[in-house]
């Protein structure tokens, strides 16, 4: 197929995905749990923008002529790679689909995807409309199936040319080495992470606490990059506890169908007592419950907005990733103490910068080792910018030009001249 054909189906895909907004949502939410409006409003319309910014990039991957020392005409062509294993987790199941799908197709692959086991829907959905919109049978495969069965068989297959896998670190090292031991397939990694969000002495602490908010509470806090450590600058701390308290009291949780709400359940049972463990370890290790700490309601898998003040660096809640909706308030005193601090972790996924000063901001976003530094705003995910993460949080870049060496060959072709005057 040309890739001028390629780019018409993901552009037509695009049009379908935008025309089944609503159905689409309705899975997403129903699967998941997360707010119908966020589906809706936000996550479909990222899908679209995916697909339409892979759709653009279809026909505009070229190789190089190369001038190479001595009388040979070297060109580059750029292959698709082959068949591309993916494996996606439940957080953000279309969006996720978007990353690995959009940049695997518009390069000329074929794909075998699966699906995390608790949210299977929406990719089907998905995938059929890519069928409708001209794909042929057999580029784009979707699995529904779990992890150490299916998931293995994709990592270890042999006929599986790159692996790129999305969820926890602990399951990403197991992919890792099951490609290793099979056919060596090259492997993209977006793990885990336990993101600093930082918010300075000059910050404006109603707008910090509003957006401190959102980094961490997002999704139910089931965000690889949540600001899972809020830095508090000691000279607005107090007053920006107050105000995050308020906050966290205000949200709106519930059946995530119903409009206005922002906290719907989370995923499942497994993770549900898992956060609730955490929030346990938190109080035990004399973190102060400003708010929240429990079950909200007596049905369902809903967890109280939950703010811990007086957090320390070597608390549980400080280092691991709890994947829920608990904020971690750590106090610091100056710009070196929080570099410091924010950077010692394993993981090194994002962070967020709240500051009015143009100096704190560039000392920060060069001193922080994180593949993303948000200034100012937070999950700003347009399809453009690269996302990846630093150290344990991950290898290599999704979205934007850099995924799109994820999935292809590089092959130089090199021709001997007869005449070297043809140079
Ligand atoms: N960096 C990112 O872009 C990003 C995005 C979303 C989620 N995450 C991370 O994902 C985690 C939450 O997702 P999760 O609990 O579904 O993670 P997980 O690692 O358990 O599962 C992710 C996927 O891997 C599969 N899987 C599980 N065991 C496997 C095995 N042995 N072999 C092959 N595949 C296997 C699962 O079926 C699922 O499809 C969090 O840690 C979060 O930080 C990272």
């Amino acid at each position: 197929m040309t890739a001028y054909e390629r780019q018409r189906i993901l552009l037509r895909a695009a049009d379908l995905f935008e025309k089944h907004n609503d159905d689409l949502a309705a899975l997403e939410t129903w699967d998941n749990g997360k707010p119908y409006e966020q589906s809706a409003q936000i996550e479909i319309p990222m899908l679209v923008r995916l697909f339409r910014y892979y759709a653009g990039w279809a026909d505009k991957i070229h190789g190089l002529t190369v001038p190479a020392d001595g009388p040979y005409h070297v060109q580059t062509l750029h292959e698709p790679i082959g068949v591309a294993g993916q494996i996606i987790p439940w957080n953000f199941p279309l969006v996720m689909f978007a990353w690995k799908v959009g940049p695997a197709l518009a390069c000329g692959n074929t794909i075998v995807l699966k699906t995390a086991e608790q949210t299977p829907l929406s990719a089907l959905y998905a995938s059929k409309l890519l069928h409708e919109a001209g794909l042929p049978p057999g580029v784009l495969n979707i699995i529904s199936g779990f992890g150490p069965t299916a998931g293995a068989a994709i990592a270890s297959h042999m006929d599986i040319d790159k692996l790129a896998f999305t969820g926890s670190t602990e399951t990403g090292k197991i992919v890792l080495e099951l490609a290793a031991r099979s056919n060596l397939k090259p492997v993209t990694l977006e793990l885990g992470g336990k993101s600093p969000f930082i918010v300075c002495e000059d910050a404006d602490v109603d707008e910090a606490v509003e957006l401190a908010h959102f980094a961490l509470f997002f999704n139910q806090g089931q965000c690889c990059c949540a600001g899972s450590r809020t830095f508090v600058h000691e000279r607005v701390y107090d007053e920006f506890i107050e105000k995050a308290k308020a906050r966290a009291l205000k949200r709106a949780v519930g059946d995530p169908f119903k409009g206005g709400i922002e906290q719907g359940p989370q995923i499942d049972s497994e993770q549900f007592q898992k956060i609730l463990k955490y929030i346990r370890s938190g109080v035990e290790s004399g973190a102060t419950l400003e708010t929240g700490g429990d079950r909200f309601g007596n049905s369902g898998f809903y967890i109280q907005p939950t703010v811990f003040s007086n957090v320390k660096d070597d608390m549980l809640i400080a280092k691991e990733e709890i994947f829920g909706p608990v904020q971690s308030i750590l106090k610091f005193k100056d710009l070196d103490d929080v570099i410091q601090r924010a950077n010692n972790t394993h993981y090194g996924l994002a962070a967020g910068v709240f500051t009015k000063n143009i100096n704190t901001a560039n000392t920060l976003t060069r001193a922080l080792r994180a593949g993303t530094v948000w200034v100012n705003c937070f999950d700003t995910f347009d399809a453009a910018i690269p996302f990846g993460g630093y150290k344990m949080s991950g290898q290599g870049r999704e979205k934007g030009e850099y995924s799109l060496k994820n999935y292809l060959q590089v092959k130089a072709v090199v021709t001997s001249l007869k005449n070297p005057a043809w140079l």
